[in-house]
């Protein structure tokens, strides 16, 4: 093994042997092997030259790439409590209140206790259950705007509906309508801004000597702006909610502030920073991933008419035409749309490379020695598509969870990771389901789709967007022909 590993590994003079690495320049090391967008499919590129587990000097960082099942396994199950770090980025620490929230904090007792409050009091089974009605509420505001846009047979922007409905039920959820006295199209630009610093990587982060760089480019002054905005709103929110009668309390964030008041005895003070921090997360985490969820399942299906067509006899069926509403508790009858959603995530998972995480101390991956501080990133999109792991791995095939309905969001198979696994996976997918699956068969219920005039499925293009969290290259604009649920043909 010893002998194998020298082979393909390098030695780092030291007796340390190291994965593969593919040839890297003086000074920037690996980063011009990256270039601007689509990490991941670079990253593909080298894993397929270099191996499933390949090491990258970021300027003057190291990063271990892992781009298989296996290797996913070994990091997020075996060796989860070593790689459980999360790297403090420049932006994050700027606009995240030097990382106090739970999704880029160090790993420690702090990040322990946050959690459990994101779990008890935002994300429990319990908790999104009571946020029904407002789901039902917003999706039925869905259809009514896609019946009115539809009137006229005049093209509807569904990628645009779909962002401003995941964006209406995570506000509503966190503030109820209370949103210190801000317009709601001016929230909507400001979390775009601070999403778009978000996947910005600064020099300092891959230079740490040179912090200055960030001054130099302007970055350290955006940050800023875009931080105090945040914080100017999120915290005439707060007093908002603050100085509301007990009965009126109506989001999480009323919960949140109870929290304050009340967890004092038990070792740990939640303070107004660390509720900021929370509720940030709820939209960071929350908007972008379940809209490319939904819009990506969507293209899909126009993309593939026989596919669409099994899903919406399917929804139809079991939704009936007595209701004329998709119920939530009809989501479990519904294993083809189930399916469609899982294999969209499969394809194009909402966070291509999963969020880094960074080792806590010296390890061994596979024989090669990985060294604490280490950056490391999970090639989830390549992982979804290694035909090791899947036949025909390309195609849209959403029968495979048919036949492996075993296969689920929860991180136990570890080649269908979209919203990761172990001690950091996403607390998120209790809330993110329900939306995601009511929201796109409500779609296929409600309407027959088409695109429009000039456009035919062999030309309509599913293409991926630039950027660290691809979108649809352009948005989605079809046509809607509405059915009345009178009028609804169940099989
Ligand atoms: C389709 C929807 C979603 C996807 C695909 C997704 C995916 C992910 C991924 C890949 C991670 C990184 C986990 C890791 O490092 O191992 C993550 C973390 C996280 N997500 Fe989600 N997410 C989604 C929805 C949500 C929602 C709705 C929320 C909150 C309401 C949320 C809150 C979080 C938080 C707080 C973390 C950080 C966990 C930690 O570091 O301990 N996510 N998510």
């Amino acid at each position: 093994i010893a002998r194998r590993l020298r082979a393909s590994g390098r030695s780092d003079g030291g007796g340390r042997v190291l994965p593969p690495s593919p040839r890297g320049l003086p000074i920037i090391g690996n980063i011009h092997q990256l270039g601007r967008g689509h990490h991941h499919r670079k990253l593909q590129a080298l894993a397929r030259q270099h191996g499933d587990t390949l090491l990258l000097r970021l300027g003057g960082v190291p990063a271990v790439v892992v781009s298989s099942a296996s290797m996913a396994e070994e990091v997020l199950k075996n060796q989860d409590h070593v790689f459980c770090g999360r790297p403090q980025q420049r932006t994050a620490r700027g606009v995240l209140y030097d990382c106090r929230d739970v999704g880029f904090s160090p790993y420690g007792e702090r990040w322990r206790q946050l959690r459990r409050i994101a779990a008890v009091h935002l994300l429990s089974v319990k908790r999104v259950d009571s946020l029904r009605a407002l789901r039902d509420e917003e999706v039925a505001s869905l259809v009514r705007r896609i019946r009115r846009a539809a009137g006229n047979r005049q093209p509807v922007n569904v990628s645009e509906l779909i962002v401003s409905l995941t964006y209406a039920v995570v506000s509503r959820s966190a503030f109820g309508n209370k949103l210190g006295g801000m317009d709601p199209r001016d929230f909507r630009a400001m979390m775009k801004e601070v999403t778009d610093l978000l996947e910005t990587i600064a020099v300092s982060d891959m230079f740490p000597r040179l912090r200055w760089v960030d001054w130099a480019t302007g970055l350290d002054a955006r940050i800023e702006r875009t931080a105090r905005k945040f914080d100017d709103v999120l915290e005439r929110t707060l007093q908002e909610h603050e100085r509301s009668d007990e009965g009126e309390a109506c989001g999480l964030l009323d919960d949140l502030l109870s929290v304050i008041k009340e967890e004092g005895g038990q070792g740990f003070q939640l303070d107004r920073v660390d509720v900021k921090g929370l509720i940030f997360d709820l939209f960071v985490g929350g908007i972008d991933t379940i809209s490319k969820a939904i819009e990506w399942a969507m293209a899909l299906l126009i993309k593939n008419p026989r596919e669409m067509a099994r899903v919406q006899q399917e929804v139809r069926r079991v939704a009936g035409a007595q209701q004329g509403v998709v119920q939530e508790e009809q989501l479990g009858k519904m294993s083809r749309l189930q399916a469609a959603l899982k294999e969209a995530m499969r394809l194009h998972p909402p966070v291509p490379l999963l969020i880094p995480r960074e080792t806590i101390q010296d390890t061994k991956l596979h024989g090669y020695d990985i060294a604490a501080g280490t950056r490391v990133i999970i090639n989830a999109w390549a992982i979804g598509r290694d035909g090791r792991s899947w036949d025909n791995a390309e195609e849209f095939l959403p029968e495979r969870f048919l036949h492996d309905a075993a296969v689920d969001y929860s991180g136990k198979d570890f080649r269908f990771i979209p919203f990761s696994a172990g001690r950091r996976g996403c607390p998120g997918i209790a809330f993110a389901t329900p939306l995601a699956e009511l929201a796109l068969a409500s779609l296929v219920y409600h309407f027959d789709w088409e695109l429009p005039e000039g456009q035919d499925v062999e030309s309509f293009e599913v293409v991926e967007s630039s950027g660290l969290s691809p979108a649809l290259k352009s948005p989605l604009i079809l046509v809607a022909k509405p059915l009345e649920a009178s009028t609804l043909q169940v099989p």
